[in-house]
């Protein structure tokens, strides 16, 4: 489904603070796989999904969507077969919009220009279902604005916005790690669902390495640009947090330095 071929990013080539990001990376996702990505600060975790979305161009390597190659694909272009979801509870939605206009433009995505402008009876009958799946009273307040919801709401209607049209592939990027501990784990358990119900290929970084193997069924750990480690099936089921913290340690050579990873 994704296709990952020796992808390496440099920022700053030339200059004092020349940073090599992604050092050669490859990996394929497939169809319907559900993988966390772990590892400590500016191991590279943003940048892969950047890549991957086109905010950022790859320096070299390949990017494959099905038999697509995006490689070079401007981020408008890729945003037809990703949805994404950020750590800001501000990014992806508009504040000054209401919950029904903001599902409308995503509902849009993709359909011949025209059909988007208005929302039908049916795309409200739609949004007040799918609202309602969320199990936060957001159904009763379409009409309201984005901007007077919390962070948690607003982070719920994101992953809905994102995934009403069903992407190729959906993107999260700590999309719970701004928020409180309850409701961050109220989001986590519907992104199960939703990617559970559509069954979308996902990638999920999280800085919760408990998270990281309560959900899905692939982890993969990032150090330096680098993929360190990538486990599935039981050797994934096995895999306590202590297990893979050691692990962290034993193939990067290095302490692990993100104490959110720790007390998460
Ligand atoms: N736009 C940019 N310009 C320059 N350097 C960047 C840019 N984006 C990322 N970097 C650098 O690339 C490296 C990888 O950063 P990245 O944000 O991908 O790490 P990360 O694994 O997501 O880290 P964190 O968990 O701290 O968010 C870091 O050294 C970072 O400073």
């Amino acid at each position: 489904m994704l296709k990952i071929e020796k992808i390496s990013k440099t920022f700053g080539k030339g200059s004092v603070n020349e940073k090599l990001a992604l050092d050669n990376i490859s990996l394929s996702i497939g169809e319907g796989e559900f993988t966390t990505v772990i590892g400590g600060n500016g191991a590279g975790k943003s940048t892969l999904l950047n890549c991957i979305s086109g905010v950022h161009g790859i320096d070299s390597g390949k990017i494959m969507i099905d038999s697509i190659d995006i490689s070079f694909s401007p981020e408008y272009k890729r945003s037809r077969y990703m949805g994404r979801v950020f750590q800001d509870p501000m990014k992806g939605n508009a504040y000054d919009m209401s919950i029904a206009e903001n599902l409308a433009i995503a509902y849009a995505k993709g359909k011949p220009v025209g059909l988007g402008a208005g929302i039908r009876k049916n795309d409200l009958k739609l949004f007040r279902e799918r609202l309602s799946l969320l199990e936060l009273g957001l159904e009763d307040r379409m009409e309201q604005k984005v901007g007077l919801l919390s962070g948690g709401q607003r982070q719920a209607l994101t992953l809905l916005m994102a995934t009403i049209v069903k992407p190729k592939l959906l993107l999260l990027d700590e999309h719970t790690a701004a928020l409180d501990p309850s409701i961050a784990s109220k989001v986590l358990q519907l992104t199960r669902d939703i990617v559970a119900e559509q069954k979308l290929s996902t990638i999920m970084i999280t800085h919760n390495m408990k998270a990281a193997l309560e959900y899905g069924t692939r982890t993969i750990m990032m150090h330096d640009g680098r993929i360190i480690l990538d486990i599935e099936g039981k050797e994934r089921e096995d895999m306590t947090v202590e297990d893979l913290v050691e692990l962290f340690g034993k193939k990067s050579g290095s302490m692990l330095d993100n104490d959110r990873m720790l007390l998460g």
